[in-house]
């Protein structure tokens, strides 16, 4: 009834499932950060990231002064300042923005350090090789590096750097053996305009008669190519591997049992452009390198759905043909992952640091990992640390990212930089594209590389005073494209609207929450950012991974007296998992009272606060309430509460567990969504696969993804409500359980509406690769 944008084919009646150191700023860390905001405290009695509804404040001006205050923690670092409530501002206290900028800015009360021009600083920072770095020789980006690769020591510069302009005809020494990685020169993509069919280099996998796989697949490539510095290093040296596609790539053998007849229809469905379809890949002659970098992957480590995305979405592109890499930090020692052996160090905030990389090829992708003292230890509170810590990490983590294709040999051969495209996402890893554009392109190199920027979340921007910007180590010239100044916020530094400036493509993770960022109450503050880039602009509706999420499958249900089920087996199989999911939970064991769940971090955009304001009248229906979240500490108590007062219905499991999501998902008949603000959701798309019907706010994605019910047309998906507010959603939720109780042929039509639909992975990656073919023709 809203015009949700038609996003998805169905696939008929049937069923069809598939599957936030060193003394960065001269303080930084020079004491313990203080916590001001509510800590996220899990079930386990961990702390973890706060969330992004963090306390607008600015801190108070004694604090300031004394160098005391640090923001508050957000759940992705920068993010924060919530919904709605406004900052006072007060003497010289630095911007701080309503839109997100729980990285509030610090008091600029303290000194800040002299900016000086660091001997060792470079034009990305101090790239300092391994040991094929001649002593006291420049790196390729203008580096200073000591013959014996150590780190520089000592407080760091802080410097605004003076790069040759664009243009200026100033080439920047070099040493470091990285741009020689680059993949031979036929593998370079030719000038546009030519056929870049050739120039991929992932050949034709599919037919090893394929004269361009033999040529293309051949040890050569790694014998002729430059020595890696590895195979001269005292640390472990790189496992070479033969180039074998068949084996590296894995399309030839499609999981047991995996339902592939999509595959073949898509095949045909683009028949029309590409000549052999049937020996090449789905992508045919789109075929290009891409390079996912994300602040978090799941499983390894997930704090929400960009977790989610980056564990799911390369293996789509993967399916399609594409030779597809995760870049993700290595917050934990994951065990699929082993040391490749090559090192590097990159400045990050004044400081030489030292980068390893991990490797693991799982279901036809490269996951590497990069490992740093930073991110060491933080697999369970991966946003956490001051705002400068925050960025520091991701200084680091994006500068590292960029030159991966050049430096981690991936079954043997690095990626190169041609036919490359980086899919970059949310603030965390918005530097990328800068970094791209300030420290090559802008220079001559990485010409055939291109960007993509994802927005998942605009809430979280990377915002800091601009006296941060030289931490950044970029041209002084690229301060404006960093400056943003807001009623509210004032003037300050914004890492993503400068990564969306430079960025060659951007996606926004629906096309409902494109609509909302061009305007001044959904666009936090990037609005007028977004609306001049709108030509660049493209929102693609997420998708499910049919391994994880989907309740034939699902691990998560083969234990504890829950099942799996089918669309065919759904009335057995969700009261099955529903009597387990109250038995777990200690809730009276009945079928036919409506169980309804909500998931999801507790902060502001979730909405969890206006289920707590419609708790008088949901406790006053026949129903029970299960509810699983962590996030902000009063809405941690508040389930709890809850929980307390209302026994015999309710349960507030504070924490993060994805069995027990996934167990809420299945056992539950009824999903609520009051997000404020939702850029896709992903709960309400795991409830439509489970047969659990959503009721939610109309926003964003959710509007996008949930058609809502006509009882006369026997038609839509669950429930919508236009504004978030709790007699909106008790008005929907009545009329929902309204339904369930006494029509029950149309609650079945809901259901099996919901699980029929094709909500895969694979059309959204179809949608990423004409996005990605955008750009690669982008000059
Ligand atoms: N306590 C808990 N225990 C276990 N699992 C939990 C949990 N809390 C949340 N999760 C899980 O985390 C994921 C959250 O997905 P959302 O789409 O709600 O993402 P989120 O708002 O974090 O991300 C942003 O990015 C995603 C991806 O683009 C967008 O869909 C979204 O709208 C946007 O806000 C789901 O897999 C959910 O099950």
């Amino acid at each position: 009834s809203h015009g949700g944008t038609p996003r998805r084919r169905r696939v008929g009646a049937s069923l069809a499932l598939r599957d936030g150191a060193g003394r960065l700023a001269l303080r930084w860390a020079q004491r313990a950060p203080r916590r001001r905001d509510a800590a996220v405290v899990r079930a386990d009695g961990r702390e973890g990231g706060g969330e992004n509804e963090a306390p607008e404040r600015v801190g108070d001006d004694d604090d300031v002064a004394a160098g005391l205050w640090q923001p508050p923690r957000s759940r992705r670092g920068g993010g924060g300042g919530g919904v709605g409530k406004v900052a006072k501002r007060r003497g010289s206290v630095p911007p701080v923005g309503r839109y997100g900028s729980g990285d509030a800015a610090r008091g600029r009360g303290a000194a800040a350090p002299a900016p000086t021009q660091d001997a060792a600083s470079s034009q990305n920072g101090a790239l300092v090789s391994g040991d094929d770095t001649p002593a006291s020789a420049f790196t390729k980006n203008g580096s200073l590096v000591s013959g014996d690769d150590k780190p520089a020591a000592g407080p760091p510069s802080v410097t605004i750097l003076k790069v040759p302009a664009p243009g200026s005809g100033v080439i920047l020494p070099s040493v470091d053996k990285a741009p020689e990685i680059v993949v031979p020169d036929k593998t370079m993509p030719p000038p546009p305009g030519s056929d870049f069919r050739s120039s991929t280099s992932v050949p034709r996998p599919y037919s090893a008669d394929n004269p361009e796989l033999r040529e293309d697949k051949s040890a050569k490539v790694v014998e002729s190519a430059p020595k890696s510095e590895a195979l001269s290093s005292p640390i472990p040296a790189v496992q070479e591997e033969t180039w074998d596609f068949k084996k590296y790539i894995d399309f030839n053998e499609p999981d047991a049992g995996r339902d592939d007849s999509w595959v073949d229809a898509d095949a045909e469905a683009s028949s029309e452009n590409h000549q052999d379809y049937d020996s090449g890949p789905l992508a045919g002659e789109n075929v290009m390198n891409v390079i996912v970098v994300a602040a978090e992957c799941s499983p390894w480590c997930k704090t929400g759905g960009l977790g989610d995305v980056a564990g799911a979405l390369p293996k789509a592109l993967a399916r399609r043909g594409h030779r597809v890499m995760v870049v993700v930090p290595r917050y934990g020692d994951y065990e699929e992952a082993h040391d490749v052996g090559i090192r590097k160090y990159y400045k990050a905030a004044g400081q030489d640091l030292e980068v390893k990389y991990f490797h693991a090829y799982i279901d036809g992708v490269d996951f590497v990992f990069i490992d740093a003292p930073l991110f060491r230890h933080r697999q369970d509170d991966i946003y956490g640390g001051s705002r400068q810590e925050i960025m520091k990490r991701m200084i680091l983590f994006c500068k590292a990212a960029v030159e991966v294709p050049w430096h981690v040999p991936c079954g043997g051969v690095p990626y190169g930089d041609g036919n490359l495209v980086f899919i970059a996402n949310d603030w965390h890893t918005a530097l990328l594209p800068v970094y791209l554009k300030a420290y090559y392109r802008d220079h001559g190199m990485m010409q055939y590389t291109r960007s993509v920027l994802v927005i998942h979340n605009i809430a979280h921007q990377g915002r800091g005073p601009v006296d941060e910007f030289p931490y950044m180590e970029l041209p002084e010239h690229y301060l404006d494209h960093f400056k943003l100044y807001d009623p509210v916020g004032g003037e300050h530094a914004n890492i993503f609207g400068a990564g969306l400036k430079m960025a060659d493509r951007v996606v926004t993770v629906s096309p409902g929450y494109l609509w909302e960022l061009k305007t001044t109450e959904g666009g936090w503050g990037l609005h007028d950012i977004i609306c001049q880039n709108d030509w660049k602009m493209n929102g693609i509706v997420n998708g499910i991974d049919y391994r994880e999420w989907n309740p034939e499958v699902d691990v998560h249900l083969q234990s504890d007296g829950y099942t799996n089920y089918t669309a065919s087996s759904l009335d057995s199989g969700k009261r099955q998992c529903k009597a387990a999911l109250q038995r777990e939970l200690g809730l009276e064991e009945r079928d036919d009272v409506p169980l309804i769940g909500f998931i999801g971090r507790l902060d502001g955009q979730k909405g969890v606060d206006i289920i707590g304001d419609a708790m008088p009248w949901i406790v006053g229906q026949d129903v029970q309430l299960v509810m699983l979240g962590s996030g902000r500490r009063d809405l941690e108590v508040m389930l709890q509460q809850l929980e307390a007062q209302y026994k015999s219905k309710v349960r507030g499991w504070v924490g993060f567990s994805v069995p027990m999501a996934h167990r809420i998902t299945a056992g539950a008949d009824v999903l609520v969504m009051p997000s404020r603000f939702e850029p896709c959701g992903l709960n309400q798309l795991y409830a439509m696969a489970y047969g659990t019907v959503p009721v939610v706010h109309a926003v964003g994605g959710l509007r996008d993804t949930v058609t809502a019910f006509d009882p006369f047309g026997d038609s839509g998906l669950g429930w919508t409500f236009d504004r978030a507010e709790p007699h909106k959603l008790i008005e929907a939720l009545g009329h929902c359980l309204d339904t369930y109780r006494e029509y029950k042929e149309s609650w079945r039509g809901l259901q099996v509406r919901g699980m029929s639909q094709d909500l895969s992975w694979d059309h959204a990656a179809e949608l990423y690769e004409e996005v990605l073919v955008k750009a690669k023709y982008q000059w």
